[in-house]
């Protein structure tokens, strides 16, 4: 090429750019025969650079460059003629090349022209280009916290991939659009805890075990040599790879920050770097093995590959957290340090007794310690010497050795080193009675063997008693219980046959793994999490559990840590008819009878996912908090137990899952020989006294509480007297001053016993034969005379000609009236109330609890019962 200029300053300017075109040729042509942007060579093979947004590569990068610092000549070169004006801001360069580059449309464009033109620009196209270039730069910068961002919401797994598709639909959609260029770029992050880095640790710390076995062996049996040097190094430089993929790894390994896995790549570089850690990887690589060119193979020189150590322990860490047989890997792991302190004992051992003898038959061959033999340089006379000691002690071992370890063959150096092993396996466990130590270093070796073997036999000792004391604890604490109870037993003259039964219900509960309380294993982690595997653990029976069934998220979290585990033995009585009710159970496994009253009618029988005892604790029975039925257990039975203030606490947080179990409640009591009307009564009356507590009851609620809240015995009676008479009149008073603990607002479960007594002594005090009782009594009491029974037809025929009582008849009939009415328009007000909110939820609770007393007594939401029940009668 020729070049025409006006003066010097011009012609190297010239020459400068067209050095810095021929490269931007160069870049151009090697990016059009890759064809990496095929997209953009079009028809008239135009490739469009800088508005491909949708590409971005180096290669496009540094032409974007090349175009930018092309832009900035502000030349137009002819091949054949070089022309510049005076003050040289324009210069034309002609070429037979076929490319052009075309400022303004910050292009560059192959055409079919032999000219190549670069357009100068001045200074506003400067500005433009400044411009673009921060445009550009912003552009990036969002970018990468575009795809912070993504990796973050993508965090999920180890590692992620910017392609890796999710399913964050739109999320992903925009992503995709808005960072069409970063796809071309792979981002991998590893998750500090995930399985990646998990066995990333594992395969380094394969890499350090090598080295920690090997280097130590070879520098002693000085095994590396020209032989052997091939498979050595492959090993070695293997091994360092492995460090360097190490390092690696750690540049793209996340980290938390507050809590926060940090994800971007530049922070995790800078953080890693920032950290002892990758010195000390570093120091890990030190490439001393250069020393070998000068001073000859020597293993000690990579010394410093041991430090990894530090990754090994980490390894050893998290697989003894993660593993579910930590008792195994803790053998496995201590048999390994014990090897491994072998090893080194016995390499430290051959190396100094190379020195010693080596030292010794310098200036005292007699001394030689008889361990320390180097047979192949010892003269004759000291080899009269050693025999002759020999015969005193034959305990010792014997090496072989030179200092060129190559005259050596394998096998023999490896028989020296089992020898070693043998000898050092011997001093480190005291089986062997210790040399007598020669020489001043000798006896410091021999102390510190003896110190460092009786460490490690403690060690040991407390190891292994750890593991096996670990693995019989639960055995023990099964077995001390059993012990325990056995000898009450005897001590206490249990009958045999009842200790028969005891000891097969611990058989059971030991072979079946029952005896595991939940919440005490468990007792370390958080109430949510323990929650939650508590469901997982249950859900099978808790699913079968009909009033678990769509309950509300939060209701079986709150209910499942409250369960206890129990198990029954056959024949046992769970509960009894009469007893009070102080918890409810969940059939977990096994089978159970409700026996009706004579203990011959089976009423029902219960399996897996059934539940009892809720009758009394929901104070549904006709006997109010006593239980209805005997439950038994057919063979053994697994149950949960659930207390009743636990039960009263969840229920008053899920009104909704006390309607579905008084609903059931209802259902089960129709089954019974009672009719319903005295069911429903005393459902009625008996519902939720906690709650009442609780919810503030107005007067009018608590008078539809108290309606019958005499037991149905009192109410039944027949003689008891209905009007007022001047005894019954005396009488009230005082047994109106003896219910005054009736009065109170509130009514707790034990009050109603206690309630039930008084009316029980209020009945006793009454006269049978009076024909008047006052219903104020009742009033007195709160109590609505609804189930009195008519009168004594004889009695009100003696007195049927007393205007004074006909009277007294007739307005106490009026009354009753008035309260059938108030009573019958409350019922449909309330029935209608619970039709229509279905919503329990949103209901205060004051509303809830006129209502919920209604829904026991409408049959219309009792619900069928469990499958599992088959109803005998
Ligand atoms: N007919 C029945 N069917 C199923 N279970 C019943 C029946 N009768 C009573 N039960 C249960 O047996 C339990 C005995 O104690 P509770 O009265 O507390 O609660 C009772 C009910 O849970």
């Amino acid at each position: 090429m020729q070049y025409q200029t006006n003066n010097k300053a011009d012609n190297r300017k010239i020459v400068i750019i067209k050095i810095k075109f021929d490269l931007n040729l160069l870049l151009v042509t090697f990016k059009m025969f890759n064809q990496i942007n095929t997209k953009g060579v079009s028809g008239k093979n135009a490739i469009n650079l800088r508005n491909k947004s949708d590409y971005k590569s180096p290669i496009r990068q540094s032409s974007i460059s090349l175009v930018n610092s092309i832009d900035r000549i502000e030349t137009h070169v002819n091949p054949l003629s070089y022309q510049a004006d005076n003050n040289g801001t324009n210069t034309s360069f002609m070429s037979n090349s076929r490319l052009s580059t075309n400022t303004s449309h910050n292009s560059i464009s192959v055409g079919s022209t032999n000219r190549i033109k670069i357009r100068s620009i001045n200074k506003k196209d400067m500005r433009i280009r400044d411009l673009l270039l921060e445009d550009e730069r912003q552009k990036k910068i969002q970018l990468k916290k575009m795809r912070k961002h993504d990796i973050q919401k993508l965090h999920a797994g180890t590692f992620h991939h910017n392609n890796h598709k999710h399913n964050h639909g739109d999320y992903r959609k925009h992503f995709e659009e808005e960072n069409k260029i970063a796809t071309c770029r792979m981002t991998f992050i590893f998750d500090p805890n995930g399985r990646l880095s998990y066995w990333m640790g594992f395969i380094v710390s394969l890499a350090f075990l090598y080295n920690f076995w090997v280097i130590v062996y070879r520098y002693s049996f000085n095994e590396i040599n020209a032989k052997t040097k091939l498979y050595w190094f492959t090993f070695d430089y293997f091994a360092d790879f492995l460090y360097i993929c190490d390092i690696l790894f750690n540049f793209r390994t996340g980290f938390l920050e507050e809590g926060v896995l940090q994800t971007d790549p530049i922070r995790l570089r800078h953080h890693y770097m920032n950290t002892t850690r990758f010195y000390v990887d570093c120091l890990c690589l030190l490439p001393l093995d250069i020393l070998y060119l000068s001073i000859g193979f020597n293993s000690i020189l990579r010394c410093f590959r041991l430090v990894k150590i530090y990754r090994f322990w980490g390894f050893l860490d998290r697989t003894e957290r993660h593993t579910n047989f930590p008792n195994v890997f803790r053998t496995i792991v201590m048999l390994h340090y014990l090897f491994a302190i072998f090893h080194w004992n016995a390499c430290i051992t051959y190396v100094l007794s190379r020195f010693l003898s080596h030292d010794l038959l310098m200036s005292k061959p007699n001394q030689i310690p008889l361990y320390l033999i180097n047979t192949n340089s010892i003269n004759n006379e000291l080899k009269n010497v050693t025999k002759l000691i020999q015969q005193i002690d034959t305990n010792r071992v014997q090496f072989k050795y030179n200092d060129d370890n190559e005259s050596l063959n394998e096998t023999e150096l490896f028989n020296q080193y089992l020898k070693a092993f043998y000898l050092s396996t011997k001093l480190l466990t005291l089986i062997n009675e210790i040399p007598n130590p020669k020489t001043s270093l000798d006896y410091s070796f021999s102390i510190f063997q003896l110190t460092f073997a009786l460490l490690l036999f403690a060690t040991i000792m407390g190891h292994v008693g750890y593991i096996v004391s670990n693995l019989g604890n639960s055995r023990k604490e099964f077995q001390s219980k059993l012990d325990a109870v056995k000898t009450y037993m005897s001590l206490r003259r249990v009958p045999e046959r009842l200790q028969d039964r005891v000891i097969r219900w611990f058989d059971f509960l030991w072979t079946n793994h029952k005896s595991i309380d939940d919440n005490h294993v468990l007792g370390l982690l958080p109430y949510k999490l323990r929650a939650e595997i508590a469901i997982h653990v249950h859900l099978d029976t808790l699913k079968r559990v009909e009033i678990f069934q769509n309950t509300e998220a939060g209701f079986l979290n709150e209910l499942v840590l409250r369960l206890k585990p129990v198990l029954y033995s056959p024949g046992d009585f769970i509960c009894r008819k009469g007893e009070v009710g102080k918890e409810m159970y969940i059939v977990n496994g096994g089978k159970l009878q409700v026996i009706s009253d004579n203990g011959k009618i089976v009423l029902a029988t219960l399996k897996a996912g059934s539940y009892f005892g809720e009758i009394s604790i929901l104070n549904m029975g006709a006997s109010g908090n006593r239980r209805t039925a005997s439950v038994k257990s057919v063979g053994y039975s697994d149950l949960f137990c659930l207390s009743k203030e636990d039960l009263w606490e969840v229920l008053k947080e899920y009104p909704a899952v006390r309607v579905k179990l008084e609903a059931i409640a209802v259902k089960r009591l129709e089954n019974h020989k009672k009719p319903l009307s005295e069911i429903v009564n005393m459902s009625r009356c008996k519902s939720a006294p906690s709650l009442m507590e609780a919810n503030n009851q107005n007067e009018n609620q608590l008078k539809i509480k108290r309606h019958g809240t005499l037991p149905s015995s009192l109410l039944k009676r027949t003689d008891v007297p209905f009007f007022n008479s001047p005894e019954a009149e005396y009488k009230k008073k005082t047994v109106v001053t003896k219910s005054e603990p009736l009065k109170k607002e509130t009514v707790t479960s034990d009050q109603e016993d206690e309630t039930k007594n008084l009316n029980k002594t209020l009945v006793k005090q009454s006269t049978p034969n009076s024909i008047s009782f006052d219903s104020s009594i009742y009033s007195n009491l709160q109590l609505a005379p609804l189930n009195t029974t008519p009168l004594n037809l004889d009695e009100v025929n003696q007195r049927i000609n007393d205007p004074s009582f006909v009277l007294n008849l007739v307005q106490e009939v009026e009354k009753l009236k008035k309260t059938v009415k108030i009573l019958e328009s409350e019922n449909t007000s309330l029935s209608y109330k619970l039709n229509t909110n279905r919503n329990i939820k949103s209901m205060n609770n004051r509303d809830y609890f006129k209502i919920e007393n209604e829904t026991s007594l409408t049959p219309k939401i009792a619900k069928p019962e469990t499958d599992s029940e088959e109803c005998k009668l």
